[in-house]
């Protein structure tokens, strides 16, 4: 789906990422976790086609390089959520929901759009806040509607689909954060991929298919989660004390931080 090779980047001379690989297979919820400052988002944004690196050959999306992408077509088989969105938009939800589809009509939306924007904010529950003015929402309000917005850029009948996301649980409460990760499993389940920056190591732990582990810009273990989620492994990485047991309902690896 996506193969990144020796990804290295650097800004203004200062090291970010360093000589970085991986592959992500159809099909594969891939979470990246790590300390603050690793480079976590920084690697998004590179296999995201955010930011340039020298060598572009570096990030093959579907085994073709972003250049030879036509680019609706590259918005209807990839989307990002960001951590950054715009604070003011003075629109309703259910027509920043419908941003995600400006890649699919010129100025009037279709059924098919509208039914994308209803099926999406459904997913993410803000369907009861559809009309209201998108500036007044809590701030996990407006997460989720942004997680709509970009669910309903993706709703179409392409195969093999890659959505990125970056710290997309940030505000959620936790019936909120099981429902986004749910969403975003069953979307894998289709054959579709997504890179989930998260902190969450528990979460990761449970829905995450494959974990990459970060440290200043490097790969420290890249894996399965009962591989990465090893006691000496992630003490070290987090430079803090944790213990980790299996979690008696799920048997995923569960990670208590602190002496
Ligand atoms: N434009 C920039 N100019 C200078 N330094 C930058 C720039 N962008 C990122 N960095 C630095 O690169 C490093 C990696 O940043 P990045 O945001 O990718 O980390 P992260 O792992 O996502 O961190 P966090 O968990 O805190 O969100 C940090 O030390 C950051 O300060």
């Amino acid at each position: 789906m996506i193969k990144g090779t020796n990804i290295t980047y650097s800004h203004k001379n200062f090291p970010i990422l360093n000589e970085i690989n991986l592959t992500v297979e159809f099909g594969e919820f891939l979470a990246i976790v790590g300390p603050n400052g690793a480079g976590k988002s920084t690697l998004l944004s590179v296999l995201a086609n955010e930011i340039s690196i020298v060598n572009p050959k570096d990030v093959l999306f579907k085994e073709k390089e972003f250049k030879q992408w036509n680019l609706k077509d590259l918005a209807h088989n990839k989307a990002k959520f960001s951590q950054h969105n715009p604070a003011e938009i003075t629109l309703v939800v259910k027509d920043v929901v419908m941003m995600g589809r400006y890649p699919y009509f010129h100025s009037t939306p279709s059924q098919v759009d509208f039914l994308a924007v209803d099926e999406s904010m459904s997913e993410t529950d803000v369907t009861h806040l559809k009309d209201r003015e998108y500036n007044t929402l809590s701030g996990g309000e407006k997460q989720r509607v942004h997680l709509a917005r970009v669910l309903a850029q993706l709703k179409n009948d392409i195969h093999q689909k890659l959505m990125f996301l970056d710290e997309p649980l940030n505000n959620l409460d936790v019936k909120h954060q099981y429902k986004a990760l749910q969403t975003l499993k069953d979307f894998t389940k289709k054959e579709n991929s997504a890179i989930v920056v998260m902190h969450d190591l528990n979460l990761a732990a449970q829905f995450a298919d494959r974990i990459l582990l970060m440290k200043n810009g490097k790969v420290v273990s890249h894996g399965k989660p009962e591989e990465v989620f090893e006691e000496k492994t992630i003490s070290d990485t987090y430079n803090f004390p944790c213990a980790i047991c299996k979690h008696p309902l799920t048997k995923n690896p569960m990670i208590i931080f602190g002496n």
